[in-house]
């Protein structure tokens, strides 16, 4: 993501968990539709991108070639419109004089793993947000289930927004002054009626769950890049047990493998995927998540973490299709970022 979301950074409330007294910067991993105190306000964060393979998109030859993409037929693009949970219909949006969405359209289903790729700085992670009801659009309009929905993030009740939906930041904002247990167990901490003890034993199944053993106690500055991305998938994965409400029926990820080398990005991947396939029955107890959506630069994370894929050009969707589409795909800028070859001046 290049730039920070609209509202100014975020100061965290207060940490008050029984046993600690210290304050949190930063903000939270996720954000879910549903209105909870901790998450009021506290949106959005500072994040900086590394895009390996990509670092000529944004060129004008890229732009150049793009516009051959707004000819391509849309492919695999499901045609059932039932249950279509979320909907973005023409979304525009401007910062400033910079026209950043211009008509951004497009349908997530239930039990769908999707990828938004493209060109940095095209709108991907404002997309993203504005989906969470960070951003409001200038113009469009977002559906949830078929039904419009107005207003931001703190205007929601459970009636109008009708869909939980999670966001995980690219930078995985954990809080610096806090250790993972507090970091992992904040929104229950905060909000939870659960016994202290049993927060820390969730905490410590939701870390084992990926992959991580005996670093509660450690502060954030302890850990790698790849381990503060899984404490951040497992801040957005636990779950206040006394409800069954709370969970996320749609997960967003924000640039999950940044950053990672490849196989802390397999391993990041394929967490993705397993809490994907839990919430079929797969793997595991059944989840709720029903779907989720990954903005993403990396091809590994293309390949091993989702199913379809929407190309978002100059504000655009120019091209969707599957995975294996996008590797066949004729289309030269469809097929230069299937090889990650550099563009051609
Ligand atoms: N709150 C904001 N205020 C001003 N400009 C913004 C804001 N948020 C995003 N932008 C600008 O909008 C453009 C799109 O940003 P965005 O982060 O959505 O792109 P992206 O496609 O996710 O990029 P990347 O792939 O590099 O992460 C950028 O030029 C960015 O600087």
């Amino acid at each position: 993501m290049t730039s920070s979301a609209a509202s100014s950074p975020p100061t965290a409330p207060p940490f008050s968990p029984s046993s600690s007294s210290k304050s949190a910067t930063g903000c939270p991993s996720w954000v879910s539709l549903k209105p909870r105190s901790i998450l009021r306000g506290k949106a959005g964060c500072a994040c900086t991108s590394s895009h390996a393979n990509l670092s000529n998109y944004g060129s004008s030859s890229y732009h150049d070639q793009s516009h051959a993409a707004d000819n391509l037929g849309m492919n695999s693009v499901p045609a059932d419109d039932s249950g279509v949970l979320i909907e973005c219909r023409d979304v525009h949006k401007s910062f400033g004089e910079k026209h950043i969405l211009r008509g951004v359209s497009f349908k997530i289903r239930p039990g769908e793993a999707v990828g938004i790729i493209g060109p940095s700085g095209t709108g991907k992670s404002t997309i993203l947000k504005i989906i969470a009801g960070l951003l409001a659009p200038d113009k469009g309009d977002i559906y949830i289930r078929g039904k419009k929905r107005s207003g931001l993030l703190d205007d929601y009740d459970d009636e109008i927004s009708g869909l939980r939906i999670g966001l995980m930041f690219q930078s995985g904002a954990l809080f610096d002054s806090l250790t993972v247990r507090e970091n992992v167990g904040f929104l229950l901490y905060e909000n939870s009626k659960m016994p202290e003890s049993e927060i820390l034993k969730l905490v410590t199944e939701t870390l084992a769950t990926v992959g991580l053993k005996g670093v509660e106690d450690r502060l954030p500055s302890e850990l790698s890049g790849g381990m503060k991305k899984r404490v951040a998938l497992a801040r957005s994965i636990i779950f206040d047990n006394a409800k069954d409400s709370i969970e996320p029926e749609v997960l967003m990820y924000d640039e999950p493998t940044a950053g990672l080398d490849p196989i802390a990005s397999t391993v990041v991947e394929d967490l993705i995927r397993s809490i994907h396939w839990r919430s079929d029955g797969m793997v595991g107890e059944p989840r709720g998540i029903a779907s989720f959506i990954v903005v993403t630069h990396q091809h590994s994370t293309i390949r091993r973490a989702v199913d379809r894929l929407i190309f978002v050009s100059e504000g655009k969707v120019v091209w969707e299709g599957t995975t294996r589409e996008l590797e066949s795909s004729e289309n030269a800028i469809v097929r230069q970022f299937a090889t990650g070859r550099p563009i051609r001046y």
